[in-house]
């Protein structure tokens, strides 16, 4: 998985990943490089203050020690500089790249897929880089350490270091033990969750007096209760504590392991003191200076390792979430024929739905959304689906345009299997109206020409499709007409401060709520029909063979449904139409066929005549309708 990230930040820039490489390089080898230098830049101070050369040009020496030292301090900056340039772009673009890639595959992504899958849908783009740059940060403090252990290693067989080995080994020792009777919960994988009953009743009475419960609170005069209540909770909780798991893991019931620790912590003072009582002649202070500088650069690093490698799995779950997210299959497979075949009717699409049985993904219901249901539509009919809430009309309506697959039975269009056909090109044969039409946080001319792309630039049409849904006043009379952006994102930030910086932050008030566009307005656009403008720009597509409209209502006035209802009849030329709709008085009298569905299955299926004459279901969901316009005799 690492290769595959290396390789695809490595296509986006090779010339920036070869820089960012090459100061990471740097930063590998500088410790080590600053840690033999300034050892030998004691060495030399010691030697030219004793006036020992012994075959050494001190001076030589510590002049050449300067010049590196300074040299590594300002190519040191300058990589810092590039590394910091390279990441703002480099790092900008990368996230863009699988931001791309995120959009793209979560675009193609099926419904049930989505569904299934919940929040992987949307891992971080920045979280591959991320991973990556912790990888190589592990790998350099591994490196880097193996660098330092061989200017140990040049140190101790300098000579002129005594008692060195056993100083590094002692200094160590602290380090290695730490790490074996470690009881830090830091580096590990855990979750943690409070079980303790009095601990949560206590903090769901807590809970009580913020504001989403304060005016029950108050209005229903139980704060004392609530305060007595959180009394005995927290008297029953007695000593338990509430601190930070990590603390209370670490925690231990005997002082010992500490206390060895610390001790140890000591010991490579101490035997450099023994040292100094038994053998002061073998002692200088530049030695004790450069043992203690080695082998605390050492223990640096070796701790920085242990840390960082106990943080790599969780480090790189995060760009194991983006993989999986973006191999993941559909679980609806795509057709190979393109649609529509050449022997279609021209009267609109033929729908067969043949024994199809049908549950949501996840669902916990006994009953299925639609059970066994077969339904013959032929070309250009006018169907109206019937039925009361939760019959399954709408996932009648959500199988015909493949957002889902059926569990077992078939549904053929124009003669063959659905399945058999590539979803895009159905698709694109299909207008679909239902109660969950969102608005995109777009222009309105561009939420309304997504019905149709090919002529999204066309403002004469897009004018024509909010006319035909009776937007179009509205949106001339909004200060941007049709360029209104919907409810925009805002991009403002504070910074931590000007919370306590009164003329910025009412200017950040005052930038934040230019952006947003009122809610209000946002309603009466949707209930003005701006949702059904986009329907009525798609049917300027002469591609269109299926019409669906589930239940619009939700959005719409009576009246404004009617009216909506009429316009889409007369665009019904070369199209099957489907209806989903409470409110069925004034399309049923059209209807080639109404299905009536009662829990999940067909109850019974006619014209408006045959149903009534039949006494059955459908009868009784007319009377209510029709009792609800009457005037009550009672009255
Ligand atoms: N996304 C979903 N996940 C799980 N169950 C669902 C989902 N959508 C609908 N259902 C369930 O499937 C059954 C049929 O729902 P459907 O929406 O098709 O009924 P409907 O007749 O259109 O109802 P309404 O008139 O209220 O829209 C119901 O029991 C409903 O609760």
């Amino acid at each position: 998985m690492c290769s595959r990230a290396f390789t695809e930040i490595y296509s986006i820039s090779p010339s920036m990943f070869w820089c960012l490489m090459i100061t990471y390089i740097w930063k590998t080898i500088l410790p080590a490089t600053s840690l033999y230098i300034s050892n030998r830049l004691l060495f030399c101070i010691e030697l030219r203050i004793l006036g020992e050369t012994a075959g050494v040009d001190a001076v030589k020496e510590l002049y050449w020690a300067i010049i590196a030292q300074v040299a590594c301090s300002l190519i040191d900056s300058l990589m810092d500089w590039v590394s910091e340039h390279i990441l703002i772009i480099y790092g900008a673009r990368i996230k863009y790249h699988f931001e791309e890639r995120i959009l793209e595959a979560n675009l193609k992504r099926d419904l049930p897929t989505s569904q299934d899958h919940g929040a992987e849908m949307e891992p971080d783009p920045d979280s591959v880089f991320n991973s990556l740059q912790k990888t190589v940060a592990l790998a350099q403090e591994v490196v880097s350490f193996v660098l330092k252990l061989r200017v140990v290693q040049q140190v101790l067989r300098s000579g002129l270091a005594n008692g060195g080995p056993i100083f590094v080994a002692l200094s160590m020792l602290p380090l290695v033990l730490y790490n074996a009777m470690s009881s830090e919960l830091g580096s590990k994988a855990y979750f943690a969750h409070a079980v303790d009953p009095h601990y949560l009743r206590k903090s769901a009475l807590y809970r009580l007096a913020k504001d989403t419960f304060k005016q029950e609170v108050m209005g229903g005069n139980i704060a004392d209760y609530v305060l007595h209540e959180y009394q005995k909770a927290r008297s029953a909780l007695k000593n338990v504590s509430d601190e930070y798991p990590s603390k209370l893991y670490s925690h231990r019931d005997a002082p010992f392991s500490q206390m060895i620790l610390q001790v140890c912590g000591e010991l490579p003072m101490l035997y450099f003191a023994f040292l100094a009582i038994f053998k002061p002649a073998e002692l200088s202070l530049v030695q004790l200076a450069v043992l203690e500088q080695t082998a605390s650069s050492l223990r640096y690093t070796f701790s920085v390792i242990t840390w960082k490698f106990g943080t790599w799995p969780g480090d790189l779950s995060d760009m194991k979430r983006v993989y999986g997210m973006l191999d993941l299959q559909n679980q609806m497979k795509d057709g190979y024929h393109p649609y529509p075949p050449a022997n279609c009717h021209p009267k609109g699409m033929e729908l067969d739905i043949h024994n199809v049985c049908f549950n949501y993904p996840g669902s916990k219901t006994k009953r299925n959304a639609l059970t066994n249901i077969s339904l013959s539509i032929k070309p250009g009919q006018l169907v109206v689906i019937v039925g009361a809430n939760g019959s399954g009309k709408s996932t009648i309506i959500k199988l015909l345009n493949r957002s889902y697959a059926p569990a077992s039975g078939d549904i053929s269009v124009d003669g063959q299997s659905i399945e058999a056909y590539q979803v895009q090109d159905l698709r694109q044969a299909t207008a679909n109206l239902t109660q969950d039409h969102q608005l995109f946080p777009l222009s309105i001319a561009e939420n309304i020409g997504l019905g149709h792309p090919a002529m999204i630039r066309d403002p004469k049409k897009i004018s024509e499709a909010a006319n035909l849904a009776g937007a179009h006043v509205l949106i001339q009379n909004l200060e941007n007409g049709y360029d209104t952006v919907l409810q925009p994102f805002s991009h403002c930030h504070t910074s931590f401060n000007a919370r306590g910086h009164d003329t910025i932050f009412a200017e950040f008030l005052k930038v934040d709520k230019n952006a947003e566009v009122s809610g209000v307005l946002v309603l009466r656009i949707r209930s003005r029909g701006n949702l059904s403008s986009r329907t009525f720009m798609r049917l300027f597509s002469d591609n269109i063979r299926l019409v669906t409209v589930d239940e619009p209502s939700s959005a719409l006035d009576p009246q404004g449904e009617l009216e909506l209802f009429e316009r889409l009849r007369g665009a019904r030329e070369g199209k099957t139409m489907i209806f989903v709709t409470h409110r069925f008085g004034h399309l049923t009298k059209y209807a080639d066929l109404i299905v009536c569905m009662k829990e999940g299955k067909i109850a019974e299926t006619g014209t408006h005549e045959e149903l009534m004459a039949k006494r059955g279901e459908y009868i009784k969901l007319y009377n209510v309708q029709a009792q609800a316009f009457q005037p009550d005799p009672s009255l």
